[in-house]
């Protein structure tokens, strides 16, 4: 997979040079190229946004540098092949595992993290004429600007891709991961010393019976799930009964 980042504050990204995605780029899993959205300015102070039309706070991103920045981006890319471009706007879609998932799929990522009054619509209108667009919502809070959200979506997303996780049984007892856990959140895990400051392992772990192990894990899951999420418990039901109604 290749992602391409375009922003105005390139060492936000240096994260991506570390651990699991640093490493998925080492072995060459992973091709990110980061650039910087002021490349593509030519006045004195780089100039990257305006007041808005219309009026209003804060400033809003200016289109041409964008609009130069993506043409530079896809003329770098595979030759006739164009990205997905992902939007990190707090008025997107939910960033979800599930398209996390459907990301990982893509062979080519661009990420256009911009300030919290965004870029100018126009920018997207033109972009959606020649490569997929999706806007994405990281959560319902505010951040100072979407390279953040990149990173969050990077990783998830990174972790997805065949052989980055050294492990592939990890993916699936992941909370939100599909299958048995899917809409169920992890419940807790433990490792040695049996004995920690006279608090032990529950017994059923050092039990060696699977069954029970992945019942009570279950059982562990559903509990967090129902006193953290009650949302996702009305889905994991429907969930299990859909699951049941096919196995019928
Ligand atoms: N608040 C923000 C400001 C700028 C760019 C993205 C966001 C965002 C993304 N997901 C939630 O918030």
């Amino acid at each position: 997979m290749r992602i391409d980042v375009v922003t105005i504050f390139p060492e936000y990204l240096e994260p991506l040079n570390i651990s699991l995605v640093g490493k998925a780029r080492a072995r060459g899993q992973l091709d990110v190229h980061v650039h910087d959205l002021r490349d593509w300015t030519y006045d004195v102070h780089r100039t990257v946004d305006d007041s808005p039309y219309g009026g209003g706070p804060g400033m809003v991103m200016k289109p041409e540098p964008w609009g130069e920045a993506l043409d530079a981006v896809i003329g770098k890319g595979p030759a006739g092949e164009v990205p997905t471009l992902v939007v990190p706007t707090p008025s997107g879609r939910p960033f979800t595992q599930e398209l996390a998932q459907e990301l990982a799929g893509r062979p080519w990522l661009t990420f256009t993290p911009a300030r919290y009054e965004g870029i100018d619509r126009r920018v997207i209108e033109e972009a959606a004429t020649r490569m997929p667009v999706v806007e994405v919502s990281i959560g319902d809070y505010v951040l100072a600007g979407g390279e953040v959200a990149v990173l969050v979506m990077v990783e998830a997303i990174a972790r997805l891709l065949p052989g980055v996780l050294g492990n592939a049984e990890s993916h699936r007892d992941d909370s939100f991961a599909p299958g048995a856990m899917a809409d169920l959140l992890e419940g807790p895990v433990y490792t040695k010393p049996a004995e920690w400051r006279g608090r032990t392992v529950p017994d059923v772990l050092l039990s060696g019976n699977h069954g029970r192990i992945a019942r009570w894990r279950r059982e562990q899951a559903f509990a967090r799930t129902l006193a953290n999420r009650p949302d996702l418990v009305a889905r994991w039901q429907y969930g299990a009964f859909d699951k049941k109604e096919r196995e019928a």
